[in-house]
């Protein structure tokens, strides 16, 4: 019963009769039962005074001076001194409308204290006050409240979590389901995201088969063993969506629970199109990459190094490292240390120097370096690689490693051709000056003196000549060898040409002196080796050097100045009687300047006509004139005449001699046209020297040919001297012309015969038809027996093989005789005339006839 009811039955209509006494005990005993606390309050004034209270209402807690009859209403409801309830029951008590009201009390969540309040006035100023304790339904209802807030929370969240799942399954393109088996029915759910990925209206519930219609018929058997075995293992399949678009999905079934009879199974599926779709551009793209791979001269890789650049990886390598290093791409993958054992040590350091200032710059990498196959065999290969950085921090580097021997082998091959002598392997002359530039500016800066050894062998041209050029070539090679192994690894041996060898110290002593001692001991050294014999074919031979010493250091010197300084001092050894060495002079030096000067000279003469032709006589056995030797003079206008043993050796050096020969030819010519016109001395010869630069220029058979026909002389009547010298070499080019000329009728005289080393094979092979023995036999020929044997041995030989002699430097009747007593034919000399110009000829001509 709530207050205000058992108010209202309590409280009898005003002017009802009194209770009689027993009837209020009884009553006031039953008031006391009630376990709801009762209270009369009297007005007095603006108080409300405490008249009665039941024994509830005095058990009660939280009222105060209940037992305390006159006790002030305030006092009894001091807890509620806060609100209004003394003004609304003094209300009550004055006016009679009656007060129903719930008070409630807390002390932050606790509940401190929970009362329903009645009141009704019962006579004027009386008011009786029911509360009951409601704490236990106001906690049960707050308690109702929290829950029923907690729930609409809870409702909220979920709704916020569906939807972020159902976005979040949107954004991923994924969705699941959900089999719900009692033994009644089967329900299978949809996720909105499924409906989506599959292309369907969004619907929750889904008719089982429907929901695997769209499965490719090929790929469904997959499916449903995966959907049976329920392990939460992936399958992946095709999903035809209603519009016919063909997608890949992503799926994982699993059985989640079975309780009270209902099975539940659930999957999620993901569309994996896009992940396909870029597979299967990166299969592409790998095939594509491996397809040009296959094709290309090398391997391809891309390694990876890491941020702390201590470590990398190979993440790719293609087939071909297996044919151009002997490994499989796996092996290098997994160890990428093995690309690296494949490298010569020597060539590792510049290899990863290389290699990590291309990382460290993030510059394209080249190196080139060598690498030993599995067979043992070394090959040269070159890298090149571009490194870019990754967001990571990690530098990935594609490169490109492709074989590079042959190219390498013709470069060596090149270089070998163009800085190397083919036949002694030497450094050649470009190499040389080469070294020579360098070594010179270098020692201007050391102070350090360097020596430049000219060799000449004395006497390589009669060997090879003799022997033939086989052996010729074997005696350089053993030469070189020997000249190798007496210097210094650092020092340069060079083949100059021919039999001519440099050798170039350095690092010799900075004081001059000192550096000449050090020079001389080597070049001692030089000629002892060389000296030594050599064995060819079976036989000894020896073969001396000459050697010309220039020092340099110090001051400046164009390196050609210093060839041209070791060369003459090696000219002066060789006039110093050969296998002997000499230092380059300041007197040497003169020697040069005056040459220069010579041959400046010869240029001007030439221009101004300075030249000229002189005529010597020829006579035979009879002294009868049969011709004459034309040699050429120069008359300078300050040197005076400068005698041709000058300027001829000068004029060969220079290519003057060219020019000079073609005059003297046209000369000859002229003067035996001019013969033939008259009977008188129609037959007259000319005999012209004809120097080695001369006769081995191409144009030589043609201009002499031209000369003749110019003049329309006679070709008979013109001999030709050669020495033998000069026709040593290339001995068959030199009998090719001569056979040339010869078939158009000029003749062939061998100079200074016996001079040289003439073989009877090489002479029987020459199409001559005179020699002619050298003045410097002729000059002794009656006091010394060496030189009469000479001259002897020389019409001897002369004879057997039908050549005409003719004897040079005849100077004196006794001479004549001897000459004449061994038969032989033609002479020239003093003893006939003195060369002369062709004006003093005509007295001559005349008195000879
Ligand atoms: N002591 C002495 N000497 C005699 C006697 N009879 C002639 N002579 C000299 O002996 C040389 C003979 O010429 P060579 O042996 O061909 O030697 C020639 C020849 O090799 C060369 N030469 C001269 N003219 C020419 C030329 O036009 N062309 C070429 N390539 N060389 C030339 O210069 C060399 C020297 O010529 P030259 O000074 O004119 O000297 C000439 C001549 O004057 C003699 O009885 N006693």
């Amino acid at each position: 019963m709530k207050p205000s009811d058992l108010l209202s039955a309590l409280l009898a209509p005003a002017g009802e009769p009194q209770l009689p006494h027993a009837a209020y005990v009884g009553l006031q005993a039953l008031l006391d039962a009630l376990p709801i606390a009762l209270m009369e309050f009297r007005l007095s004034g603006e108080s409300l005074v405490l008249l009665t209270a039941n024994a509830a209402a005095r058990r009660m807690p939280g009222l105060g001076g209940v037992r305390e009859p006159g006790a002030d209403a305030r006092t009894v409801f001091d807890q509620l001194a806060s609100t209004a309830l003394i003004d609304q029951l003094c209300g009550v008590a004055r006016l009679g409308v009656p007060l129903d009201g719930r008070h409630v009390l807390r002390d932050g969540p606790r509940l401190q204290l929970a009362w329903d309040i009645a009141a009704r006035r019962m006579a004027s100023d009386c008011v009786l006050v029911a509360v009951s304790d409601v704490s236990e339904a106001e906690g049960l209802r707050q308690a109702l409240q929290s829950c029923e807030q907690a729930l609409a929370e809870a409702r909220r969240d979920l709704r916020e979590q569906t939807e972020v799942f159902d976005t979040m399954e949107t954004l991923a393109r994924a969705g699941h389901w959900r089999r719900i088996k009692d033994p009644g029915e089967t329900v299978l759910l949809w996720s909105p995201g499924l409906c989506e990925i599959a292309g369907y209206e969004r619907q929750e519930w889904l008719d089982p088969e429907y929901a695997m219609s769209g499965i490719l018929p090929e790929d469904r058997p997959l499916f449903e063993a995966a959907s049976r075995a329920q392990d939460g293992a992936n399958v992946e399949y095709r999903w035809r969506r209603p519009d016919g678009e063909v997608r890949w999905m992503r799926s994982r079934v699993q059985r989640v629970r079975s309780r009270d009879g209902v099975a539940v199974q659930m999957g999620v599926v993901q569309d994996v199109t896009e992940e396909h779709r870029a597979a299967e551009q990166l299969r592409e793209q790998l095939v594509f990459i491996q397809r040009i791979a296959s094709r290309v001269p090398g391997f391809i890789y891309q390694y990876r190094i890491h941020r702390d650049g201590s470590t990398a990886s190979v993440q790719y390598i293609s087939e071909a490292v297996r044919e151009f290093l002997g490994v499989a791409p796996g092996e290098v993958m997994r160890d990428h240390g093995l690309l690296e054992q494949r490298v010569l040590p020597e060539d590792v350091p510049q290899v990863r120097r290389s290699a990590m200032l291309s990382v460290r710059r993030l510059v394209p990498w080249q190196s080139e370096y060598r690498v030993r196959m599995p067979d043992g065999s070394v090959r040269w290969h070159m890298t090149s690689a571009v490194p870019h950085r990754e967001s990571d921090g990690t530098v990935v580097s594609h490169g490109f490693t492709m074989d590079i021997t042959e190219r390498k082998q013709a470069e060596q091959q090149i270089e070998r051709l163009a800085f190397y002598d083919a036949l002694t392997g030497l450094p050649n002359r470009r190499l040389l000056l080469d070294r020579l530039q360098r070594s010179v500016v270098l020692s201007q800066r050391t102070r350090q003196q360097g020596a430049l050894l000219f060799i000449d062998l004395d006497n390589f041209k009669v060997l090879n000549d003799t022997l033939g050029h086989d052996m010729g070539d074997k005696l350089l090679i053993e030469v070189a060898r020997r000249l190798v192994a007496t210097v210094r690894e650092s020092d340069t041996v060079a083949r100059f040409g021919g039999d001519e060898f440099v050798v170039m110290l350095e690092h010799l002593a900075c004081d001059s002196a000192q550096a000449a001692l050090q020079v001389e001991g080597v070049a001692e050294k030089l000629l002892a080796h060389v000296n030594q014999p050599i064995v060819l074919g079976g036989h000894h031979h020896y073969s001396s050097p000459s050697i010309g010493i220039a020092l340099f250091g110090g001051e400046r010197v164009e390196v050609h100045e210093l060839l041209k300084r070791a060369d003459l001092a090696m000219y002066e050894a060789k006039a110093g009687g050969r296998n002997t060495l000499r230092f380059f002079d300041p007197a040497m030096q003169a020697a040069v300047n005056a040459r220069l000067h010579l041959e400046a000279d010869m240029r001007q003469g030439l221009e101004r006509g300075e030249f000229s032709v002189h005529y010597q006589p020829v006579v035979d056995e009879r002294a009868r004139l049969v011709g004459a030797e034309v040699l050429l003079r120069w008359r300078h206008p300050v040197r005076g005449m400068v005698s041709p043993a000058e300027f001829i050796p000068l004029a060969e050096q220079s290519g003057l001699i060219l020019p000079l020969g073609r005059f003297v030819l046209q000369q000859a010519c002229a003067q035996l046209a001019r013969w033939a016109q008259s009977p008188a001395t129609a037959h007259l010869s000319l005999s012209v020297n004809v120097s080695a630069r001369q006769f081995r220029h191409a144009d030589f058979v043609a201009e002499v040919l031209e000369a003749l026909r110019e003049h329309a002389a006679n070709p008979r009547r013109l001999t030709l001297e050669l020495t033998e010298s000069m026709l040593l070499g290339d001995i068959e080019d030199a009998i090719v012309r001569m056979q040339q000329l010869k078939r158009e009728g000029i003749g062939f005289a061998l100079d200074d015969f016996g001079t040289g080393y003439s073989s009877l094979s090489f002479l029987k092979r020459l199409p001559l038809e005179q020699i002619k023995i050298d003045q410097s036999f002729v000059r002794d020929v009656l006091e010394d027996p060496n030189d009469a044997a000479i001259v002897r041995t020389i019409l001897a030989l002369a004879q057997s093989m039908d050549l005409q002699v003719v004897a040079e430097g005849v100077e004196t009747a006794g001479q004549l005789g001897f000459l004449r007593l061994h038969g032989c034919g033609g002479f020239q000399g003093y003893l006939f005339g003195r060369p002369a110009p062709l004006q003093a000829w005509d007295e001559m001509l005349f008195s000879v006839r």
